[in-house]
């Protein structure tokens, strides 16, 4: 603006013949200036980001955490920790060790977002990583690709370690972040080509990369489109494309058909099973059971940041989810109490699942009764009990997971059950500095004993509900 400005004054002055008082644009107070200070904020602003990726101004404070077995711990999730923790899983493609994070922000106080993870992913496997909606899965797929820092515990990746040797984790994983991180201004084809220079494959390659990329997505047509004008579907396609770039031994998928038309997913899930067939390992959220059956050789299922159950699943569905669903449906809500009469008659051994208007769902074990019976004695009340129609399945996957879903506590509600978590007045603070300090809620419910001296430094050998402890006391240094 300076510069034409300045050009306009010139083309007056020149006209009028007064050149003496024309002005260069280089003068101090017209360009120089300008640039002088845009170069001195550019190096400034670049060293503060240099500082800040490697957390040069506020280093995570972490937690030593002991190696001790979890009491309420699920029997396969046990096995699995013991295996990790005693070296049987140093093979495999990622050993995560007591994985651990807590967020402390100002409005919710602090949250255990994960805690104490162990497992194991070999190779070949796909590995699916569910839980209700604040499990803490993103939380753990941002701690092993460097996203966030980690509180305490460790992992490996292709045997290198997330906390020392993060370069070389980064150059071995792909990652399909929840959100896409693209920019909208630039095209698929912009976007896989700074890719795969990010991933240093050669000049030379690049336009093939690119073009294989491309249409193993297909995303062909929309090859020269900027990103923003995409669907949520191709959004997705193309951040999957880019965790594929480069031939990564190791992939992190964070719910990646969502918003995917069927056949797109289909077309993923395929693309999945050949990266598997290759041998190298993936590990995949989502929230839809029939993807974690298609793609899934074991699956884990997360609450409140623990890992609640572990396995195949056919072995968890044999655990969690043996038996039959027996779905009544009434014309009237009236007659729901008197099918809940005859439940409890006839199926004494039946669990009510889901209750809701018109609607009733029992689990049955297939030990406890045959298909038959149950069949015969639901034949006989249909009409007597007004029930317009009624099924019989096996329980799903679904339904193991709606049990472990209803596990999970809501942070919000807690808060909200909680007003000491909320914002304090200035004056609540100046009062908060003179009274003991409280356990934050989210942590209270696991500091169960109290240690009784909590100066005790046992060369790191502190147990974990110690640990929890002497961190509800020491509030402010967490990061
Ligand atoms: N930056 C943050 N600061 C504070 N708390 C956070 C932050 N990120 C996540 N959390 C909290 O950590 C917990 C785990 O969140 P996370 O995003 O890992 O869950 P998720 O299982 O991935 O859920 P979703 O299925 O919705 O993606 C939640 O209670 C969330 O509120």
């Amino acid at each position: 603006m300076e510069m034409a400005y300045n050009e306009y004054i010139n083309e007056y002055y020149a006209k009028i013949g007064q050149f003496d008082k024309m002005k260069s644009p280089f003068e101090w107070d017209i360009v120089t200036r300008g640039l002088v200070a845009m170069t001195i904020e550019g190096f400034v602003g670049f060293f503060i980001t240099i500082m800040c990726q490697y957390n040069f101004f506020r280093k995570p404070q972490r937690l030593p955490i002991s190696n001790k077995p979890i009491e309420d711990d699920d029997i396969d999730v046990a096995n699995e920790r013991q295996r990790v923790l005693r070296g049987g899983a140093d093979n495999d493609m990622l050993k995560i060790e007591n994985l651990t994070k807590v967020y402390k922000s100002r409005k919710m106080g602090r949250i255990l977002a994960v805690d104490r993870l162990c497992v194991g992913v070999q190779p070949g496997e796909c590995f699916g990583l569910l839980g209700v909606n604040g499990a803490g899965k993103t939380t753990t797929f941002k701690m092993l690709t460097g996203d966030e820092s980690t509180t305490g515990g460790e992992a490996f990746i292709n045997g290198h370690s997330i906390l020392k040797e993060l370069l070389q984790v980064q150059q071995s994983i792909g990652y399909c972040p929840q959100f896409d991180a693209l920019f909208d201004e630039l095209t698929a084809q912009e976007h896989l080509e700074l890719y795969t220079r990010l991933r240093g494959i050669p000049w030379k390659d690049e336009e093939r990369v690119v073009k294989w990329a491309l249409e193993k997505l297909e995303l062909t047509q929309y090859a020269d489109k900027p990103a923003g004008t995409y669907s949520g579907g191709n959004k997705r396609k193309l951040s999957t494309a880019i965790a594929l770039i480069g031939y990564p031994s190791f992939i992190f998928l964070d719910e990646p058909t969502t918003g995917m038309d069927p056949k797109a997913r289909r077309f993923l899930w395929n693309l999945i099973l050949d990266i598997i067939k290759t041998g190298r390992s993936l590990v995949l959220t989502s929230h839809s059971m029939e993807e974690c059956e298609a793609l899934c050789t074991r699956l884990a299922i997360m609450v409140n940041g623990r890992l609640k159950c572990l396995g195949s699943i056919q072995h968890l569905k044999n655990r969690f989810g043996d038996g039959y669903m027996i779905t009544v449906r009434m014309k009237s809500s009236i007659n729901v109490k008197e099918v809940v009469r005859f439940f409890n008659r006839n199926f004494p051994e039946a669990i009510l699942k889901e209750r809701h208007h018109t609607k009733v769902q029992y689990q049955l074990k297939s030990e406890q009764v045959s298909l038959a019976q149950v069949f015969s004695k639901m034949e006989q009340v249909v009409d007597v009990l007004g029930i317009e129609d009624y099924s019989v399945s096996q329980t799903t996957l679904d339904n193991v997971f709606v049990n472990f879903a209803k596990k999970q506590s809501d942070n919000l509600e807690q808060q909200e059950a909680n007003p000491s978590n909320t914002v304090p007045s200035p004056m609540e603070r100046v009062l908060s500095l003179l009274r003991p300090r409280s356990t934050p809620t989210e942590l209270r419910a696991l500091v169960v004993e109290e240690p009784e001296d909590l100066e005790t430094d046992d060369e790191g050998l502190i147990s974990f509900e110690e640990e929890r402890a002497q961190l509800s006391f020491n509030t402010d240094t967490l990061c």
